[in-house]
């Protein structure tokens, strides 16, 4: 699914209009019931109370005043309180026009705003996509009264005073939605960080719109939903054998951390690799022979740490980072890996590589060593293991800037993990993850995606952008299984690898 901006928001409501030949009032009153089918799943009419619904000039406060109109034919009990304005949409007008006296309207101002009593549900539609500025004057106060009251808030479309799409200067007024109920395709700012307290739960409500408008829209923003992975996994063939899948080569652990690498490979495994080699240090050969018997074992001659290089020969793909310590002996290990990938003998395509926390940590610290990355590598850093690699970010929004020029720069696929992971491809893409959990923020929960992008690069039959948005979202499927059967506080790292098997299957059968 692909994200747009408020522009072409904009634009995709005309082609909606142009292409179905309805009129714009028509597609409000779309958005109007779906607004309300929503509500009315959630809050009981016995149980809401009375409902305030806050509506602005335009075409968010137009699908305001049309809820409210129809959560009144509902039997809820509904008030609507108006901002003055010297303008207003005509869609407004019309559903001005058509609420009925069995709503009462108020008009806000400054010396009247309305009384709203601890836990009211309020329906904020005072501002939507066509927020033009920040938030000021009598909107501004409204949104801190809103704030100080309490209430329980469901916001049209975007919580007011957010916009869709670009940061807002810090301190500036945004309604703390509890609920946000969107239309046709998720706004950018619903996946960061920065904005879920304004932004809450939200939900996307179908109302038609053009299909072909957005296929044909041009956007770097993607949203990785079950269509999006259906079909990326390839069934295996009848006849294959352990070596059609890839020998994958993990290079994790040091004392103290071995069980990051029993982690990454169990992932590995069932992430379908062929063949697994783990090269760990020497005090974790025992340990990860009997927790993996499945994978073969090189042992370090260093008992601590990993200090040499096995010949990549043998193998399809290298994953490295888990547990692995920052010691210089390592170091050498990770540059000595990215000479021999870039040139691997005997192929035409460098070594799949996937790069992950203290190789990554090396990395940041020594950043010549960026310059030796083979096209396409996978990089799977966490927030501040990326600020390590580039600068910190001013907010969400620059993070993802320099996500997009990091991956363009190095021509490399990375993974800035989260609750939306974002993919940044060679292409400039921004792929957000659309499954996972917060019981996924427990220790080795990364260690776990590691092994799996190690297996499913290590699969020649997927391409490389398509292996590491589906392993994303695998792991977060795999994710969502476990605290099913655990509960997010109970989940811990082993049991998403115990459900990676299960989450592939059903990728593998989407459609
Ligand atoms: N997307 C869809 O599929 C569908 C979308 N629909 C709905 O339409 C909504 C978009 O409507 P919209 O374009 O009329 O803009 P909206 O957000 O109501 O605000 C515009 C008004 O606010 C004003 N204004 C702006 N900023 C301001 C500020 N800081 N302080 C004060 N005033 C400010 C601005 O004035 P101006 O900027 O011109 O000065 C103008 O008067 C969208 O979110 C969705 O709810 C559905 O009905 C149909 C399907
Ligand atoms: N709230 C959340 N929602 C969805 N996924 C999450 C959430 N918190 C963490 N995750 C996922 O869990 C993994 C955590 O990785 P990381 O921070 O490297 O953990 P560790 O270093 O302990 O293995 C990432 O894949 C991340 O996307
Ligand atoms: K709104």
């Amino acid at each position: 699914m692909i994200l747009l901006t408020a522009a072409q928001t904009r634009e995709l409501d005309q082609a909606t209009i142009e292409e179905q030949n309805i009129t714009s009032a028509e597609l409000m009153e779309r958005a109007a019931e779906s607004f309300v089918q929503w509500f009315r799943g959630r809050y009981a009419t016995a149980s809401a109370g009375e409902i305030l619904v806050l509506c602005g000039p335009g075409n968010n406060g137009g699908d305001g005043l049309a809820a409210a109109r129809l959560l009144q034919q509902a039997h809820y009990a509904v008030r609507v309180a108006l901002l003055p304005a010297e303008q207003h949409s005509a869609d407004w007008r019309h559903n001005r026009q058509r609420l009925t006296a069995a709503v009462p309207v108020t008009d806000i101002s400054a010396a009247h705003l309305p009384h709203i009593a601890p836990h009211t549900l309020v329906v904020d539609a005072l501002f939507g996509t066509g927020l033009s500025r920040p938030l000021e004057g009598l909107p501004a106060a409204l949104v801190a009264h809103l704030a100080a009251a309490d209430a329980r808030v469901v916001a049209v479309d975007i919580p007011s005073g957010l916009f869709a799409d670009a940061p807002q200067p810090a301190d500036s007024a945004v309604v703390r939605a509890e609920h946000t109920v969107s239309f046709g395709l998720p706004k950018l700012a619903f996946l960061l960080p920065q904005n879920a307290k304004f932004v809450g739960e939200w939900h996307v409500g179908d109302i038609g719109l053009s299909q072909q408008f957005i296929a044909n829209a041009a956007s770097p923003w993607h949203y990785t939903d079950a269509a999006a992975v259906a079909g990326s996994l390839p069934p295996r063939s009848r006849f294959s054998h352990k070596g059609t899948f890839g020998h994958a080569l993990l290079l994790a652990g040091s004392r103290g951390k071995m069980g990051a690498a029993v982690l990454a490979a169990g992932a590995c495994q069932r992430g379908g690799a062929g063949l697994l080699t783990a090269r760990v240090p020497g005090c974790g050969y025992d340990i990860f022979q009997i927790s993996v018997p499945e994978a073969m074992c090189l042992p370090d001659p260093q008992p601590d740490v990993i200090s040499e290089l096995p010949d990549l020969t043998p193998y399809q793909a290298v994953g490295i980072g888990p547990g692995l310590g920052q010691e210089a002996a390592s170091l050498a290990v990770l540059r000595q890996l990215l000479r021999d990938s870039a040139a691997a003998p005997g192929r035409s395509q460098p070594m799949p590589l996937i790069i992950d926390a203290d190789a990554l940590n090396l990395l940041g610290q020594h950043r010549e060593l960026l310059d030796l990355l083979p096209e396409n590598t996978v990089l799977t850093p966490h927030p501040k293991e990326f600020e390590r690699l580039t600068e910190p970010a001013r907010d969400d929004y620059h993070r993802l800037e320099l996500l997009r020029d990091f991956a363009q720069r190095h021509r490399s696929l990375v993974v800035l993990k989260g609750a939306y992971s974002c993919l940044a491809t060679p292409g400039g893409e921004l792929h957000f993850n659309s499954t996972g959990n917060p019981g996924m923020a427990t220790g080795g929960s990364g260690d776990v995606l590691t092994g799996l992008l190690l297996a499913l690069r290590a699969d020649a039959r997927l391409l490389p952008a398509d292996a590491v948005r589906l392993g994303v979202y695998a792991h977060g499927m795999a994710g969502d299984l476990a605290a099913h059967e655990t509960g997010e506080a109970g989940l811990i790292a082993g049991d998403i690898v115990r459900q990676l098997g299960p989450a592939l299957s059903r990728c593998s059968h989407l459609i």
